[in-house]
């Protein structure tokens, strides 16, 4: 038994959810290009799960649906108040997700139907409880979510407490459709692990969220950010990435497992990035990461991944770098749900072997004895 590091190529499940075949991204066959352009994230959450377009009228029951379960607990609100100042954002996402499932009570049922109405329900919830966490920590109170709007909407209010221009609804339903789904990402073989088990939706949620928030995976945006702030002018793009590139870093926001000529999904997220800084009147953010894009292609060619030019988007739609990645949460959620119905659909405990590269013939010494 060898193991393979990384899994890199091990194919670990089948999933007709989405696919990428020849560095061309699907959901359930549909070109990522054509639904960036064309569908809204509500649109792409029904058809991640259940495999086809809403007809207008269940896309109307799906919108109604969310609205209906948007608000958080009360005692969960109570909790978010309780946390310590500068507490992490996904942690605390993590911790919320988990405890939302004391406060339902199907948590426990499998049903299908049961569990259909949980994803919309974590869908639905995830933006009210970013959003009331933002606002928290900043000695507001949180704002209670809106029926009949889209979440994209209803994130930008519920974070402000002002109507968003249509432009940031429009840029943050695109990015929320670009981030629905990615195959069997390190979060989503996260969820399924933990549902083959038969262990209920919200774990497999709490565990997604816990594997997307390190910065090899979805917390790769928010450390893009971090990347954009401490570097600060266009002028300091090439000795701060020179010097990086020279002490063999790895530079945020680049490289993929999968896509190694480059992720379908950025060319959206620069283009939105471009419009966003134009719009502004002021391009230094888009222009410093062509910057960066150039000089990392340039030398080591890697390509931008999804989270590199979702930085600069997010931040010029005002939003906090420390929430990036709770917003890929919000997005992403669908696809995890959509990947647990799937698992459950046709369960079988996913258990691995270990190549075992330790010491052998070993005994117990008594403690007395030992060095
Ligand atoms: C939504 C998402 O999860 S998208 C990915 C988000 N993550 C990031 O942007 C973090 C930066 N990127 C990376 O760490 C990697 O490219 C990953 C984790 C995405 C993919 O990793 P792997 O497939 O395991 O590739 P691995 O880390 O082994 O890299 C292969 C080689 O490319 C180099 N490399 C990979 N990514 C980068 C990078 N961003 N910057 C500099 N060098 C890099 C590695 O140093 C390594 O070089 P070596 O062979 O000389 O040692
Ligand atoms: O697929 C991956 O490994 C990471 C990724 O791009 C995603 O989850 O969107």
């Amino acid at each position: 038994m060898t193991a393979t590091k990384g899994l890199e190529g091990i194919v670990a499940a089948a999933s007709s959810i989405s696919s990428i075949i020849d560095g061309v991204l699907t959901y359930r066959g549909i070109d990522i290009d054509e639904l960036a352009e064309k569908a809204t994230f509500e649109e792409v959450a029904y058809l991640l799960w259940h495999g086809k377009l809403p007809t207008q009228s269940e896309l109307d029951a799906l919108i109604r649906e969310l609205g209906e379960n948007a608000a958080v607990p009360e005692e969960v609100i109570a909790g978010l108040r309780l946390y310590p100042a500068g507490s992490n954002s996904m942690a605390a996402l993590r911790t919320v997700v988990s405890s939302l499932a004391l406060y339902d009570a199907e948590a426990q049922d499998m049903s299908r139907e049961a569990n259909i109405r949980k994803a919309v329900k974590l869908q639905a919830q995830l933006p009210t409880v970013v959003a009331a966490f933002a606002r928290i920590r900043q000695g507001k109170d949180p704002i209670a979510p809106k029926k009949g709007v889209s979440i994209a909407h209803n994130f930008l209010y519920m974070l402000t407490g002002e109507e968003p221009a249509a432009v940031a609804v429009e840029a943050l339903d695109k990015a929320l459709v670009l981030h629905a789904d990615h195959e069997l990402n390190a979060s989503t073989f996260a969820a399924r692990v933990t549902v083959a088990t038969l262990s209920d939706i919200y774990s497999g949620v709490t565990s997604a969220i816990g594997a997307l928030k390190g910065p090899l995976h979805g917390g790769a945006n928010e450390a893009v950010m971090v990347m954009l702030d401490e570097i600060g002018s266009l002028a300091n793009v090439e000795p701060y990435i020179q010097a990086k590139l020279d002490k063999k870093e790895k530079v945020m926001g680049f490289g993929h497992r999968v896509y190694k000529n480059g992720d379908p999904r950025a060319k959206h997220l620069q283009q939105m990035s471009r419009q966003l800084g134009e719009l502004k009147g002021d391009m230094t953010l888009y222009e410093m990461s062509v910057k960066i894009e150039d000089l990392v292609t340039g030398q080591k060619g890697l390509k931008p991944n999804v989270d590199f030019y979702s930085a600069s988007c997010y931040t010029m739609l005002g939003i906090p770098r420390d929430l990036f990645t709770p917003i890929f949460a919000i997005s992403r959620v669908s696809g995890w749900t959509a990947h647990i119905l799937e698992q459950y659909d046709d369960n079988r405990l996913i258990r691995p072997r270990a190549e075992y590269v330790g010491p052998v013939g070993q005994h117990y010494v008594p403690i007395a004895q030992r060095g």
